[in-house]
Protein backbone atom coordinates (compact mmCIF):
# COMPACT_ATOMS: atom_id res chain seq x y z
CA UNK A 1 0.00 0.00 0.00
CA UNK A 2 1.35 3.53 -1.22
CA UNK A 3 0.40 6.72 -0.39
CA UNK A 4 -2.15 6.64 -3.39
CA UNK A 5 -4.26 4.29 -1.45
CA UNK A 6 -3.95 6.15 1.99
CA UNK A 7 -5.54 8.98 0.41
CA UNK A 8 -8.27 7.49 -2.00
CA UNK A 9 -10.15 6.92 1.42
CA UNK A 10 -11.09 10.69 1.27
CA UNK A 11 -11.59 10.84 -2.79
CA UNK A 12 -15.20 10.09 -1.48
CA UNK A 13 -15.41 13.16 0.34
CA UNK A 14 -16.46 16.74 -0.95
CA UNK A 15 -14.58 18.57 -3.27
CA UNK A 16 -12.64 21.15 -1.23
CA UNK A 17 -11.49 24.47 -2.91
CA UNK A 18 -10.21 27.17 -1.07
CA UNK A 19 -10.93 30.69 -1.33
CA UNK A 20 -9.27 33.79 -0.29
CA UNK A 21 -11.15 37.18 -0.26
CA UNK A 22 -9.48 40.63 0.30
CA UNK A 23 -7.02 38.97 2.85
CA UNK A 24 -5.11 42.26 4.66
CA UNK A 25 -3.05 41.40 7.71
CA UNK A 26 -0.89 43.91 9.86
CA UNK A 27 0.83 43.95 12.67
CA UNK A 28 -0.67 45.56 15.90
CA UNK A 29 0.57 49.44 16.79
CA UNK A 30 2.37 49.66 19.60
CA UNK A 31 1.54 52.44 22.58
CA UNK A 32 3.56 53.27 25.43
CA UNK A 33 1.42 52.30 28.32
CA UNK A 34 1.93 55.87 30.30
CA UNK A 35 1.34 58.71 27.10
CA UNK A 36 -1.09 57.78 24.20
CA UNK A 37 1.77 57.76 22.22
CA UNK A 38 2.38 55.30 18.84
CA UNK A 39 6.07 54.22 19.22
CA UNK A 40 5.86 51.45 16.44
CA UNK A 41 3.38 51.94 13.83
CA UNK A 42 1.15 48.79 12.63
CA UNK A 43 2.74 47.67 9.28
CA UNK A 44 0.75 45.68 6.51
CA UNK A 45 2.16 42.09 5.77
CA UNK A 46 -0.31 41.01 3.39
CA UNK A 47 -2.20 43.31 1.60
CA UNK A 48 -5.42 42.67 -0.13
CA UNK A 49 -4.16 39.34 -1.06
CA UNK A 50 -7.53 37.32 -3.49
CA UNK A 51 -8.23 34.23 -5.30
CA UNK A 52 -8.92 30.73 -5.10
CA UNK A 53 -7.01 27.17 -5.02
CA UNK A 54 -7.90 24.50 -7.08
CA UNK A 55 -8.59 20.54 -6.04
CA UNK A 56 -5.75 18.57 -6.95
CA UNK A 57 -3.12 21.98 -7.27
CA UNK A 58 0.36 21.66 -6.39
CA UNK A 59 1.42 24.93 -5.74
CA UNK A 60 4.72 26.55 -4.94
CA UNK A 61 5.07 29.67 -3.46
CA UNK A 62 7.64 32.01 -4.43
CA UNK A 63 9.32 35.10 -3.29
CA UNK A 64 12.13 37.21 -2.23
CA UNK A 65 12.64 36.45 2.04
CA UNK A 66 9.93 39.42 3.84
CA UNK A 67 7.54 39.01 1.17
CA UNK A 68 5.11 37.86 3.95
CA UNK A 69 5.29 33.71 2.67
CA UNK A 70 4.93 32.48 6.14
CA UNK A 71 2.37 34.71 6.79
CA UNK A 72 0.42 33.97 3.96
CA UNK A 73 0.61 30.38 5.01
CA UNK A 74 -0.18 30.56 8.17
CA UNK A 75 -3.36 33.12 6.75
CA UNK A 76 -4.48 30.23 4.85
CA UNK A 77 -4.18 27.41 7.59
CA UNK A 78 -6.28 29.89 10.04
CA UNK A 79 -3.66 30.18 12.52
CA UNK A 80 -2.86 34.02 12.18
CA UNK A 81 -2.99 36.10 15.18
CA UNK A 82 -1.88 38.88 13.75
CA UNK A 83 -4.64 41.50 12.99
CA UNK A 84 -6.30 40.48 9.95
CA UNK A 85 -9.30 41.41 7.79
CA UNK A 86 -10.98 39.49 4.69
CA UNK A 87 -11.89 35.71 4.23
CA UNK A 88 -9.74 32.58 3.78
CA UNK A 89 -12.72 29.68 3.51
CA UNK A 90 -12.67 25.81 2.65
CA UNK A 91 -15.81 25.05 0.95
CA UNK A 92 -18.06 28.10 1.65
CA UNK A 93 -16.82 27.94 5.51
CA UNK A 94 -14.20 30.04 7.66
CA UNK A 95 -10.39 27.65 7.61
CA UNK A 96 -10.67 27.98 11.49
CA UNK A 97 -13.43 26.12 11.24
CA UNK A 98 -12.31 23.58 9.39
CA UNK A 99 -9.37 22.62 11.10
CA UNK A 100 -9.70 18.97 10.66
CA UNK A 101 -9.48 19.72 6.58
CA UNK A 102 -6.49 21.45 6.75
CA UNK A 103 -2.57 20.33 7.78
CA UNK A 104 -0.24 22.92 8.48
CA UNK A 105 3.67 22.12 8.42
CA UNK A 106 5.46 24.64 10.05
CA UNK A 107 8.72 25.65 9.15
CA UNK A 108 10.46 24.62 12.20
CA UNK A 109 10.27 20.82 13.58
CA UNK A 110 9.09 20.31 17.21
CA UNK A 111 9.00 16.78 18.54
CA UNK A 112 9.13 14.58 22.28
CA UNK A 113 12.95 14.69 21.37
CA UNK A 114 13.45 11.65 23.71
CA UNK A 115 10.63 9.43 21.80
CA UNK A 116 11.37 7.17 19.17
CA UNK A 117 10.15 7.61 15.22
CA UNK A 118 7.76 4.79 16.23
CA UNK A 119 6.72 5.78 19.81
CA UNK A 120 5.82 9.51 18.12
CA UNK A 121 3.95 8.39 15.01
CA UNK A 122 2.41 5.99 17.48
CA UNK A 123 1.32 8.31 19.95
CA UNK A 124 0.36 10.81 17.07
CA UNK A 125 -1.86 8.02 15.42
CA UNK A 126 -3.67 7.28 18.46
CA UNK A 127 -4.49 11.24 18.86
CA UNK A 128 -5.16 11.60 15.18
CA UNK A 129 -6.91 8.91 13.79
CA UNK A 130 -7.78 5.61 16.73
CA UNK A 131 -6.37 3.01 17.69
CA UNK A 132 -3.11 1.51 16.12
CA UNK A 133 -4.57 -1.62 16.47
CA UNK A 134 -6.77 -1.28 13.63
CA UNK A 135 -5.59 -2.82 10.40
CA UNK A 136 -6.21 0.47 8.48
CA UNK A 137 -4.65 2.76 10.91
CA UNK A 138 -1.77 0.00 11.25
CA UNK A 139 -1.22 0.08 7.28
CA UNK A 140 -1.76 3.96 7.21
CA UNK A 141 1.62 4.05 9.62
CA UNK A 142 3.91 1.35 7.62
CA UNK A 143 2.83 2.80 4.73
CA UNK A 144 4.26 6.45 5.82
CA UNK A 145 7.45 4.87 7.45
CA UNK A 146 7.82 2.99 3.96
CA UNK A 147 7.27 6.17 1.67
CA UNK A 148 8.96 8.87 3.49
CA UNK A 149 12.12 6.43 4.03
CA UNK A 150 11.60 6.29 8.35
CA UNK A 151 11.50 2.47 8.73
CA UNK A 152 15.10 2.41 9.36
CA UNK A 153 14.92 5.04 11.67
CA UNK A 154 11.78 3.54 13.23
CA UNK A 155 13.80 2.87 16.96
CA UNK A 156 16.01 5.78 16.71
CA UNK A 157 14.88 8.06 19.22
CA UNK A 158 13.93 11.59 17.52
CA UNK A 159 17.35 13.55 19.37
CA UNK A 160 19.44 11.30 17.60
CA UNK A 161 18.04 12.24 13.74
CA UNK A 162 19.06 14.42 11.02
CA UNK A 163 17.69 17.90 10.39
CA UNK A 164 16.09 16.43 7.24
CA UNK A 165 15.31 13.60 8.98
CA UNK A 166 13.16 15.19 11.70
CA UNK A 167 11.67 16.85 8.64
CA UNK A 168 10.63 14.08 6.96
CA UNK A 169 9.08 12.96 10.09
CA UNK A 170 7.25 16.07 10.42
CA UNK A 171 5.63 15.58 7.16
CA UNK A 172 4.71 11.74 8.18
CA UNK A 173 3.02 13.36 10.93
CA UNK A 174 1.22 16.01 8.85
CA UNK A 175 0.07 13.39 6.32
CA UNK A 176 -1.28 10.73 8.95
CA UNK A 177 -4.54 12.49 8.97
CA UNK A 178 -4.92 12.54 5.09
CA UNK A 179 -5.62 16.36 5.33
CA UNK A 180 -7.56 17.62 2.24
CA UNK A 181 -5.40 20.93 1.82
CA UNK A 182 -2.01 20.94 3.25
CA UNK A 183 0.23 23.67 3.48
CA UNK A 184 3.93 23.70 3.97
CA UNK A 185 6.28 26.30 5.14
CA UNK A 186 9.35 25.45 3.42
CA UNK A 187 9.54 21.37 3.30
CA UNK A 188 12.40 21.07 1.82
CA UNK A 189 14.23 22.80 3.48
CA UNK A 190 17.53 21.12 5.61
CA UNK A 191 16.77 18.40 3.15
CA UNK A 192 19.66 17.01 0.40
CA UNK A 193 18.55 16.47 -3.15
CA UNK A 194 17.25 13.05 -2.72
CA UNK A 195 15.09 13.72 0.38
CA UNK A 196 14.15 16.79 -1.08
CA UNK A 197 13.15 15.29 -4.20
CA UNK A 198 11.21 12.33 -1.75
CA UNK A 199 9.26 14.97 -0.33
CA UNK A 200 8.18 16.90 -3.15
CA UNK A 201 7.23 13.52 -4.85
CA UNK A 202 4.96 12.43 -1.78
CA UNK A 203 3.50 15.51 -1.85
CA UNK A 204 3.24 16.07 -5.57
CA UNK A 205 1.58 12.12 -5.54
CA UNK A 206 -0.99 13.98 -2.95
CA UNK A 207 -2.10 16.51 -5.15
CA UNK A 208 -2.42 13.74 -8.09
CA UNK A 209 -5.09 12.44 -5.46
CA UNK A 210 -7.11 15.14 -5.52
CA UNK A 211 -5.80 16.85 -2.46
CA UNK A 212 -4.59 20.77 -2.53
CA UNK A 213 -0.71 20.94 -1.65
CA UNK A 214 0.93 24.61 -1.27
CA UNK A 215 4.40 24.83 -0.21
CA UNK A 216 6.60 27.89 -0.30
CA UNK A 217 9.93 26.78 -1.36
CA UNK A 218 13.16 28.28 -1.17
CA UNK A 219 15.44 27.87 -4.36
CA UNK A 220 14.24 24.74 -5.65
CA UNK A 221 16.20 23.02 -8.13
CA UNK A 222 14.71 23.33 -11.70
CA UNK A 223 13.88 19.20 -11.68
CA UNK A 224 12.23 19.83 -8.50
CA UNK A 225 10.44 23.07 -9.40
CA UNK A 226 8.68 21.67 -12.50
CA UNK A 227 6.94 19.05 -10.27
CA UNK A 228 4.65 21.92 -9.03
CA UNK A 229 1.93 22.48 -11.06
CA UNK A 230 1.01 26.22 -10.22
CA UNK A 231 2.86 29.14 -8.85
CA UNK A 232 1.67 31.63 -6.56
CA UNK A 233 4.15 34.76 -6.56
CA UNK A 234 4.60 37.23 -3.77
CA UNK A 235 6.53 40.43 -3.42
CA UNK A 236 6.15 43.15 -0.46
CA UNK A 237 2.99 41.57 0.69
CA UNK A 238 1.19 41.00 -2.36
CA UNK A 239 0.57 38.38 -4.38
CA UNK A 240 1.15 39.10 -7.94
CA UNK A 241 0.88 36.07 -9.96
CA UNK A 242 -1.53 33.31 -9.28
CA UNK A 243 -1.63 30.47 -12.29
CA UNK A 244 0.18 27.65 -13.93
CA UNK A 245 4.25 27.68 -14.96
CA UNK A 246 2.95 28.06 -18.68
CA UNK A 247 1.06 31.25 -18.10
CA UNK A 248 3.77 32.28 -15.42
CA UNK A 249 6.45 32.16 -18.50
CA UNK A 250 4.33 33.45 -20.86
CA UNK A 251 3.14 36.20 -19.03
CA UNK A 252 6.93 37.07 -18.12
CA UNK A 253 7.96 36.93 -22.06
CA UNK A 254 5.53 39.28 -22.56
CA UNK A 255 6.86 41.95 -20.11
CA UNK A 256 10.48 41.46 -21.95
CA UNK A 257 11.54 39.40 -19.02
CA UNK A 258 13.19 35.97 -20.41
CA UNK A 259 14.78 33.31 -18.53
CA UNK A 260 17.99 32.77 -19.96
CA UNK A 261 18.74 29.62 -20.67
CA UNK A 262 19.82 26.83 -18.48
CA UNK A 263 18.73 29.53 -15.76
CA UNK A 264 16.44 28.07 -12.92
CA UNK A 265 13.42 29.33 -13.63
CA UNK A 266 12.55 29.90 -9.79
CA UNK A 267 15.61 31.88 -9.22
CA UNK A 268 14.52 34.01 -12.06
CA UNK A 269 11.30 34.61 -11.27
CA UNK A 270 12.49 35.41 -7.22
CA UNK A 271 14.79 37.76 -8.47
CA UNK A 272 12.48 39.77 -10.98
CA UNK A 273 9.71 40.38 -8.45
CA UNK A 274 12.55 41.62 -6.08
CA UNK A 275 13.54 43.71 -8.70
CA UNK A 276 10.28 44.91 -9.81
CA UNK A 277 8.89 45.78 -6.47
CA UNK A 278 11.19 48.16 -6.03
CA UNK A 279 10.94 51.98 -7.32
CA UNK A 280 11.56 51.36 -10.75
CA UNK A 281 9.56 48.29 -11.32
CA UNK A 282 6.10 49.46 -9.73
CA UNK A 283 4.03 49.31 -12.90
CA UNK A 284 5.10 45.91 -14.17
CA UNK A 285 4.68 44.37 -10.86
CA UNK A 286 1.20 45.94 -11.10
CA UNK A 287 0.68 44.41 -14.66
CA UNK A 288 1.86 41.31 -13.43
CA UNK A 289 -0.60 41.29 -10.61
CA UNK A 290 -3.38 42.34 -12.93
CA UNK A 291 -2.63 38.92 -15.06
CA UNK A 292 -4.07 37.12 -12.16
CA UNK A 293 -7.24 35.94 -12.83
CA UNK A 294 -9.58 35.23 -9.97
CA UNK A 295 -11.75 32.15 -10.45
CA UNK A 296 -14.15 31.90 -7.09
CA UNK A 297 -16.02 28.77 -6.61
CA UNK A 298 -17.42 27.36 -3.75
CA UNK A 299 -18.13 23.76 -3.10
CA UNK A 300 -20.31 23.15 -0.03
CA UNK A 301 -18.31 20.41 2.31
CA UNK A 302 -18.69 17.80 4.95
CA UNK A 303 -15.79 18.45 7.21
CA UNK A 304 -16.05 17.63 10.68
CA UNK A 305 -15.96 21.05 12.88
CA UNK A 306 -15.13 17.99 15.67
CA UNK A 307 -11.94 18.92 17.23
CA UNK A 308 -10.76 16.23 19.16
CA UNK A 309 -11.04 12.24 17.69
CA UNK A 310 -9.88 10.56 20.94
CA UNK A 311 -12.16 10.74 23.96
CA UNK A 312 -11.10 12.63 27.56
CA UNK A 313 -9.83 9.56 28.99
CA UNK A 314 -7.84 8.36 26.52
CA UNK A 315 -6.12 11.66 25.75
CA UNK A 316 -4.82 11.77 29.00
CA UNK A 317 -3.52 7.96 29.01
CA UNK A 318 -1.70 8.80 25.57
CA UNK A 319 -0.06 11.50 27.08
CA UNK A 320 0.89 9.79 30.28
CA UNK A 321 2.10 7.38 28.09
CA UNK A 322 4.02 9.64 26.38
CA UNK A 323 5.32 11.36 29.70
CA UNK A 324 6.40 7.85 30.93
CA UNK A 325 8.62 7.01 27.53
CA UNK A 326 10.50 10.21 28.72
CA UNK A 327 10.77 9.87 32.09
CA UNK A 328 11.95 5.90 31.61
CA UNK A 329 14.82 7.59 28.73
CA UNK A 330 16.18 9.88 31.38
CA UNK A 331 16.21 8.07 34.84
CA UNK A 332 20.03 8.73 35.26
CA UNK A 333 18.18 12.50 35.62
CA UNK A 334 15.80 11.98 37.47
CA UNK A 335 18.14 10.06 40.06
CA UNK A 336 20.01 13.37 40.03
CA UNK A 337 17.34 15.27 40.90
CA UNK A 338 16.30 13.39 43.37
CA UNK A 339 19.58 13.78 44.83
CA UNK A 340 20.34 17.24 44.85
CA UNK A 341 16.39 18.33 45.82
CA UNK A 342 15.90 16.03 48.42
CA UNK A 343 18.89 13.21 49.48
CA UNK A 344 22.33 15.77 49.80
CA UNK A 345 19.50 18.34 51.69
CA UNK A 346 17.93 15.51 54.48
CA UNK A 347 21.89 14.63 55.06
CA UNK A 348 22.29 18.10 56.05
CA UNK A 349 19.36 18.08 58.14
CA UNK A 350 19.52 14.67 59.22
CA UNK A 351 23.03 15.73 61.00
CA UNK A 352 22.20 18.68 62.51
CA UNK A 353 19.66 16.96 64.41
CA UNK A 354 20.74 13.89 65.73
CA UNK A 355 19.36 13.05 68.83
CA UNK A 356 17.00 15.86 69.39
CA UNK A 357 13.95 15.61 71.58
CA UNK A 358 10.60 17.56 72.14
CA UNK A 359 10.68 16.82 75.72
CA UNK A 360 13.18 19.21 76.78
CA UNK A 361 12.37 22.98 76.97
CA UNK A 362 15.61 22.90 74.38
CA UNK A 363 14.09 20.58 72.06
CA UNK A 364 11.30 22.45 71.55
CA UNK A 365 13.09 25.08 69.54
CA UNK A 366 15.08 22.22 67.99
CA UNK A 367 11.64 20.47 66.76
CA UNK A 368 9.86 23.63 65.34
CA UNK A 369 12.95 23.99 63.57
CA UNK A 370 13.43 20.33 62.42
CA UNK A 371 9.17 20.23 61.46
CA UNK A 372 10.15 23.45 58.89
CA UNK A 373 12.77 22.64 57.28
CA UNK A 374 10.74 19.06 56.24
CA UNK A 375 8.02 20.96 55.62
CA UNK A 376 9.67 23.80 53.48
CA UNK A 377 12.02 21.19 51.57
CA UNK A 378 9.52 19.34 50.18
CA UNK A 379 7.10 22.52 49.64
CA UNK A 380 9.57 24.76 47.71
CA UNK A 381 11.72 21.88 46.09
CA UNK A 382 8.19 20.39 44.24
CA UNK A 383 6.35 23.38 43.42
CA UNK A 384 10.09 24.87 41.71
CA UNK A 385 10.49 21.28 39.90
CA UNK A 386 6.64 21.74 38.41
CA UNK A 387 7.59 25.42 37.49
CA UNK A 388 9.42 25.13 34.28
CA UNK A 389 6.85 22.13 33.37
CA UNK A 390 4.87 23.73 30.90
CA UNK A 391 7.47 26.40 29.32
CA UNK A 392 9.87 23.50 28.51
CA UNK A 393 7.29 21.94 26.23
CA UNK A 394 5.10 25.44 25.05
CA UNK A 395 5.98 24.98 21.38
CA UNK A 396 4.50 21.61 20.99
CA UNK A 397 2.14 22.04 23.03
CA UNK A 398 0.84 25.00 20.70
CA UNK A 399 1.55 22.96 17.62
CA UNK A 400 -0.85 20.29 19.03
CA UNK A 401 -3.41 22.42 19.58
CA UNK A 402 -6.55 20.40 18.41
CA UNK A 403 -4.89 16.40 18.88
CA UNK A 404 -6.03 17.02 22.80
CA UNK A 405 -7.43 19.19 24.95
CA UNK A 406 -5.96 21.42 26.98
CA UNK A 407 -7.65 20.02 30.53
CA UNK A 408 -6.34 16.67 29.11
CA UNK A 409 -2.72 18.15 29.03
CA UNK A 410 -2.99 19.66 32.41
CA UNK A 411 -4.06 16.55 34.30
CA UNK A 412 -1.65 14.22 32.75
CA UNK A 413 1.33 16.66 32.90
CA UNK A 414 -0.21 17.09 36.69
CA UNK A 415 -0.65 13.24 37.34
CA UNK A 416 2.99 12.60 35.45
CA UNK A 417 4.46 14.12 38.62
CA UNK A 418 2.45 12.63 41.03
CA UNK A 419 5.37 9.66 42.11
CA UNK A 420 7.83 12.56 42.52
CA UNK A 421 5.23 14.12 45.16
CA UNK A 422 5.18 10.69 46.68
CA UNK A 423 9.06 9.40 46.43
CA UNK A 424 10.60 13.11 47.46
CA UNK A 425 8.66 13.48 50.70
CA UNK A 426 9.17 9.80 52.00
CA UNK A 427 12.93 9.88 51.53
CA UNK A 428 13.05 13.63 53.07
CA UNK A 429 11.30 12.16 56.26
CA UNK A 430 12.96 8.73 56.32
CA UNK A 431 16.80 10.30 56.61
CA UNK A 432 15.76 13.38 58.27
CA UNK A 433 13.87 11.96 61.09
CA UNK A 434 16.46 8.51 61.43
CA UNK A 435 18.70 10.05 64.42
CA UNK A 436 15.66 12.25 65.66
CA UNK A 437 14.06 10.45 68.90
CA UNK A 438 10.76 10.89 67.40
CA UNK A 439 7.64 9.35 69.85
CA UNK A 440 6.39 6.00 68.07
CA UNK A 441 8.82 6.48 65.56
CA UNK A 442 7.99 4.42 62.79
CA UNK A 443 3.72 5.24 62.68
CA UNK A 444 4.83 8.93 63.37
CA UNK A 445 7.46 8.90 60.37
CA UNK A 446 4.97 7.31 58.16
CA UNK A 447 1.99 9.88 59.43
CA UNK A 448 4.93 12.34 58.20
CA UNK A 449 5.14 11.08 55.00
CA UNK A 450 1.51 11.00 54.71
CA UNK A 451 0.82 15.11 55.33
CA UNK A 452 3.77 15.08 53.25
CA UNK A 453 2.96 13.66 50.58
CA UNK A 454 -0.71 15.48 50.04
CA UNK A 455 1.41 18.95 50.74
CA UNK A 456 3.67 17.78 47.86
CA UNK A 457 0.69 17.53 45.50
CA UNK A 458 -0.47 20.34 46.46
CA UNK A 459 2.92 22.21 45.94
CA UNK A 460 3.23 20.80 42.63
CA UNK A 461 -0.52 22.70 41.69
CA UNK A 462 1.24 25.84 43.28
CA UNK A 463 4.01 25.20 41.00
CA UNK A 464 2.28 24.10 37.28
CA UNK A 465 -0.47 27.09 38.35
CA UNK A 466 2.13 29.95 38.75
CA UNK A 467 4.51 28.34 35.86
CA UNK A 468 1.11 28.42 33.37
CA UNK A 469 -0.05 32.24 34.45
CA UNK A 470 3.32 33.82 33.71
CA UNK A 471 4.26 31.31 31.22
CA UNK A 472 5.47 33.48 28.14
CA UNK A 473 5.90 36.54 30.39
CA UNK A 474 9.92 35.90 31.13
CA UNK A 475 9.17 37.28 34.78
CA UNK A 476 8.34 34.20 36.42
CA UNK A 477 11.54 33.50 38.53
CA UNK A 478 11.10 37.19 39.91
CA UNK A 479 7.60 36.77 40.67
CA UNK A 480 8.01 33.00 42.79
CA UNK A 481 9.65 34.60 45.54
CA UNK A 482 7.39 37.41 45.72
CA UNK A 483 4.20 34.89 45.52
CA UNK A 484 6.26 32.64 48.44
CA UNK A 485 6.77 35.19 50.65
CA UNK A 486 3.21 35.36 52.11
CA UNK A 487 2.53 31.70 52.06
CA UNK A 488 5.73 30.90 53.87
CA UNK A 489 4.65 33.38 56.68
CA UNK A 490 1.84 31.93 57.32
CA UNK A 491 3.47 28.83 58.08
CA UNK A 492 3.27 29.99 61.76
CA UNK A 493 7.42 29.25 61.66
CA UNK A 494 8.58 32.39 61.82
CA UNK A 495 5.92 34.42 63.87
CA UNK A 496 2.90 33.43 65.62
CA UNK A 497 -0.25 33.22 63.77
CA UNK A 498 -2.22 35.24 66.14
CA UNK A 499 0.41 37.99 65.73
CA UNK A 500 0.19 38.11 62.02
CA UNK A 501 -1.43 41.45 60.62
CA UNK A 502 -5.10 41.35 59.99
CA UNK A 503 -4.57 42.35 56.19
CA UNK A 504 -2.23 39.19 55.79
CA UNK A 505 -4.44 37.29 57.70
CA UNK A 506 -6.64 35.54 54.98
CA UNK A 507 -3.36 34.40 53.09
CA UNK A 508 -3.40 31.79 55.50
CA UNK A 509 -6.40 29.72 53.88
CA UNK A 510 -4.64 29.23 50.54
CA UNK A 511 -1.10 28.41 51.94
CA UNK A 512 0.03 25.21 51.61
CA UNK A 513 3.33 26.09 54.02
CA UNK A 514 0.32 26.22 56.93
CA UNK A 515 -1.79 23.35 56.26
CA UNK A 516 1.60 21.25 56.00
CA UNK A 517 3.28 22.78 59.31
CA UNK A 518 -0.26 22.47 60.97
CA UNK A 519 -0.38 18.98 60.01
CA UNK A 520 2.83 17.78 60.83
CA UNK A 521 3.06 20.11 63.92
CA UNK A 522 -0.67 18.23 65.73
CA UNK A 523 1.40 14.85 64.37
CA UNK A 524 4.31 15.71 66.93
CA UNK A 525 3.08 17.72 69.84
CA UNK A 526 0.35 15.44 70.41
CA UNK A 527 2.27 12.78 71.29
CA UNK A 528 4.37 15.23 73.71
CA UNK A 529 2.50 14.69 77.35
CA UNK A 530 5.22 15.92 79.45
CA UNK A 531 8.01 18.93 78.52
CA UNK A 532 10.17 19.48 81.92
CA UNK A 533 10.84 22.66 82.90
CA UNK A 534 14.59 23.07 84.52
CA UNK A 535 13.93 25.19 88.09
CA UNK A 536 16.78 27.84 87.54
CA UNK A 537 14.83 28.71 83.54
CA UNK A 538 13.62 32.54 84.22
CA UNK A 539 11.58 32.56 81.06
CA UNK A 540 8.13 31.04 80.29
CA UNK A 541 8.19 26.91 80.39
CA UNK A 542 5.67 25.11 77.99
CA UNK A 543 4.23 22.36 79.73
CA UNK A 544 3.33 19.82 77.30
CA UNK A 545 2.58 19.82 73.55
CA UNK A 546 -0.85 20.63 73.34
CA UNK A 547 0.83 24.13 74.82
CA UNK A 548 3.37 24.19 71.99
CA UNK A 549 0.50 23.85 69.39
CA UNK A 550 -2.11 26.58 70.92
CA UNK A 551 0.88 28.92 71.66
CA UNK A 552 1.97 28.39 67.74
CA UNK A 553 -1.82 29.07 66.55
CA UNK A 554 -2.51 25.71 65.12
CA UNK A 555 -5.39 24.35 64.87
CA UNK A 556 -7.48 21.71 67.06
CA UNK A 557 -9.45 19.50 64.14
CA UNK A 558 -6.26 19.34 62.21
CA UNK A 559 -6.91 16.14 60.18
CA UNK A 560 -10.45 17.19 58.61
CA UNK A 561 -9.45 20.91 58.40
CA UNK A 562 -5.72 20.16 56.37
CA UNK A 563 -6.57 17.56 54.07
CA UNK A 564 -9.69 19.63 52.98
CA UNK A 565 -7.61 23.14 52.91
CA UNK A 566 -4.70 20.94 50.94
CA UNK A 567 -7.28 19.78 48.55
CA UNK A 568 -9.35 23.14 47.73
CA UNK A 569 -5.65 24.98 47.88
CA UNK A 570 -4.70 22.61 44.92
CA UNK A 571 -8.04 22.28 43.49
CA UNK A 572 -7.53 26.41 43.39
CA UNK A 573 -4.20 26.46 41.41
CA UNK A 574 -5.13 23.34 39.30
CA UNK A 575 -7.72 25.48 37.91
CA UNK A 576 -5.48 28.69 37.52
CA UNK A 577 -2.64 26.28 35.62
CA UNK A 578 -6.11 25.69 32.88
CA UNK A 579 -6.52 29.02 32.75
CA UNK A 580 -3.10 29.90 32.03
CA UNK A 581 -2.82 27.16 29.44
CA UNK A 582 -6.18 28.32 28.06
CA UNK A 583 -4.58 31.70 27.29
CA UNK A 584 -1.38 30.41 25.91
CA UNK A 585 -3.81 28.27 23.50
CA UNK A 586 -5.99 30.84 22.51
CA UNK A 587 -2.70 32.89 21.39
CA UNK A 588 -1.94 30.76 19.03
CA UNK A 589 -0.14 28.43 17.10
CA UNK A 590 3.77 28.33 17.03
CA UNK A 591 5.29 28.89 14.06
N1 LIG B 1 4.32 38.55 14.38
C1 LIG B 1 4.93 39.50 13.68
N2 LIG B 1 5.15 40.71 14.21
C2 LIG B 1 5.76 41.67 13.51
N3 LIG B 1 6.19 41.54 12.24
C3 LIG B 1 6.00 40.35 11.66
C4 LIG B 1 5.37 39.27 12.32
N4 LIG B 1 5.31 38.21 11.48
C5 LIG B 1 5.89 38.63 10.34
N5 LIG B 1 6.30 39.90 10.42
C6 LIG B 1 6.96 40.69 9.38
O1 LIG B 1 6.28 40.47 8.18
C7 LIG B 1 7.19 40.37 7.09
C8 LIG B 1 6.93 39.07 6.34
O2 LIG B 1 7.32 37.99 7.18
P1 LIG B 1 7.23 36.47 6.69
O3 LIG B 1 7.88 35.62 7.72
O4 LIG B 1 5.82 36.18 6.36
O5 LIG B 1 8.11 36.55 5.36
P2 LIG B 1 8.66 35.36 4.47
O6 LIG B 1 8.38 35.74 3.06
O7 LIG B 1 8.17 34.06 4.94
O8 LIG B 1 10.23 35.48 4.75
P3 LIG B 1 11.34 34.30 4.69
O9 LIG B 1 11.37 33.82 3.28
O10 LIG B 1 12.59 35.02 5.07
O11 LIG B 1 10.94 33.26 5.69
C9 LIG B 1 8.58 40.46 7.67
O12 LIG B 1 9.07 41.76 7.46
C10 LIG B 1 8.39 40.19 9.14
O13 LIG B 1 9.31 40.90 9.92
Amino acid sequence: MDLDTISSDSEEGPKVVMTIKGLTVWTPEEKSWWRNKVFKPSNIILNNISGSIKEGEFAALLGPSGAGKTTFLVALAGKCTLPSRGLVSVGGREVSEVQSAVEFLPQFDAFMEQLTVMEHLVFMTELKLGSCKKPANKIILSSLLEELKLKAHARTTISSLSGGEKRLLSLATSLLSSPQILICDEPTTGLDSYNAALVVDTLKRLSLCGRVVICSVHQPSTDLFKMFNSILLMADGRLLFHGSQEDCSELFRSLNLHCPANYNPAEFYIRAVSHLSGQDGTDQSQRIMDSYHDRFKQDETNSSTVKYRRNWFKQVHLLLWRSSLTLKRDVRGQLLLLFLNVIASSMVIGTCYVGVSGSTQRGVQDIRGLLWLMTSEVCFSLSYSALYAFEAELTLFKREVGVYSCSSYLVARFLGMIPRCVVWPMTLVFITTLAVQLPNHAVTALEFCLSLCVAGVTSTAYGLGMGALFLSSGIISDVMPCADLPLFLMSGAFLRLASMPAWLYPVRYISHFYYAMDAISNIYWRQIDYIACETNVTSLCVSDGAAVLSENGYSTDFVFQDTLGLSLVALFWTLLAYLGLKREEKKGYAY
